[in-house]
């Protein structure tokens, strides 16, 4: 069993009982009532290299990273030092978070709050929202194509954007097909947790220039970020590097400054 498989296997179980005590009704009537999602695709196509800053308090591949008691303040700090999405780790067995961290982090800022999760059904997807979700994100490798496909087309249909993440070229592809207009690209292997910075720039030439590209895990400051940049990636997703800064407001502050830095190439627009 891979590390994902595990994952899944652990996240189905866990949204089969909260489907016990909160049915799926009750879920769908809670996302109809909530705010309208805001618009990250807007955002994530706004001038310079966009920081989507990630409220992550554990890993698989890490263990503990952070003490994070109220995600608010740290989501007020990414705020404040720019950050374009705010990302939370909603899974509860291995990184140790929950929609509560969502929503409330959510009712905290300003910008658009990105749901990371591992998202096997439609449940999830309407769960997400009813917290204040407005960005959902779809992994490849967990989903047949025809579950992308439905779930993508009930992101979309509750107003959020989805951010389809990728390892392989053929996963690329698949996204593709799905018709996803946000693509994440994963530089973490999923099966041996190990960083390849050199995945996004496999991957990412063989996007549409309209597709947004987001390049995802191995930032650990403005270096990796303006690599990415130059790779063509619209947008970085941080964890590890923000929750382990000593102040983590300048330090997306300083991812900021230097994805809008005129020398940090903008390729693929
Ligand atoms: O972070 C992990 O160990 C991990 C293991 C298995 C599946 C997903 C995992 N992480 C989720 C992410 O995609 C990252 O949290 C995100 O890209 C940020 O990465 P980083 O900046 O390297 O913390």
């Amino acid at each position: 069993m891979t590390v994902l498989d595990d994952i899944v296997a652990g996240v189905r179980e866990d949204v089969a009982a909260r489907e016990v005590a909160t049915p799926l009704a009750e879920v769908k009537a809670a996302a109809r009532d909530a705010r309208p999602a805001r618009d990250a695709l807007a955002a994530l196509r706004e001038p310079g290299v966009g920081v989507i800053a990630e409220v992550k308090r554990r890993s698989p591949s890490k263990g503990a990273l952070a003490d994070i008691p109220d995600p608010t303040v740290l989501a007020r700090q990414y705020a404040a030092g720019g950050a374009r999405v705010i990302s939370v780790l909603t899974e509860r067995r291995r990184f140790g978070g929950s929609q509560a961290d969502l929503a409330a982090v959510r009712a905290a800022v300003d910008v658009p709050v990105l749901c990371k999760d591992f998202v096997v059904s439609s449940y999830q997807v309407h769960e997400a929202r009813a917290h204040g979700a407005d960005v959902v994100l779809l992994i490849v490798a967990a989903l047949e194509q025809n579950a992308l496909l439905g779930l993508l087309e009930r992101v979309e249909s509750l107003g959020m954007t989805a951010l389809v993440e990728v390892h392989t070229e053929a996963e690329a592809d698949r996204a593709l097909a799905a018709g996803a207009s946000v693509i994440g690209v994963n530089a973490r292997d999923l099966t041996t947790l190990e960083i390849d910075l050199g995945t996004f720039e496999r991957i990412a030439p063989g996007l549409p220039s309209e597709v947004v590209k987001v390049a995802e895990s191995g930032v650990r400051g403005p270096r990796e970020l303006i690599a990415y940049a130059a790779a063509g990636a619209d947008a970085v997703l941080v964890g590890e590097g923000l929750v382990t800064a000593g102040d983590p407001r300048q330090a997306v502050a300083d991812l900021v400054t230097a994805g809008s830095h005129p020398a940090v190439p903008r390729t693929t627009r």
